[in-house]
């Protein structure tokens, strides 16, 4: 797609296209582990919220999956670029990585204190 600010890329407005590459991210993306068995996990909960009717939980659920997803993404795509620019040890690239690496540790504690209290609420406590 053609850049604005750059004036670089092809013109026009392309949703197939754009379709195309979120499914190549989500591809790569879906291939690291750490990825994908926290998805799995979310579906595992998700799921029989959805049978149970529980709509406001399944919305919490969601939306707590897709930040801490966001953040894992967001995450690995600060380590390549890192790593792609900078291979050799370097304490800036350490102090980048560490902060990406706590954004991403600030999603994923929540996220898991969100299954932990749906789990209890919708399995045990009902
Ligand atoms: N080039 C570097 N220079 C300095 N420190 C680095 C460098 N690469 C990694 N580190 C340090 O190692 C930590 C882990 O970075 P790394 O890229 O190995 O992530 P990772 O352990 O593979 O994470 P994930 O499991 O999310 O992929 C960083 O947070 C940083 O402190």
């Amino acid at each position: 797609m053609r850049n604005k600010f750059l004036g670089t890329g092809e013109k026009g407005y392309h949703p197939l296209r754009k379709f195309k590459v979120i499914l190549s991210g989500l591809r790569f993306s879906m291939i690291d582990f750490s990825v994908s068995y926290k998805l799995v996990l979310s579906v595992l909960v998700i799921v029989p919220s959805l049978f149970l009717h529980q709509w406001v939980d399944s919305s919490i659920i969601i939306l707590a999956t897709v930040m801490m997803l966001t953040a894992e993404m967001f995450n690995t795509v600060v380590e390549a670029m890192c790593d792609y620019m900078q291979s050799d040890y370097d304490p800036k690239i350490g102090m980048i990585k560490d902060v990406a690496a706590a954004a991403t540790g600030i999603a994923i504690f929540a996220w898991i204190v969100i299954l932990v209290v749906e789990v209890y609420e919708l399995f045990y406590k009902a």
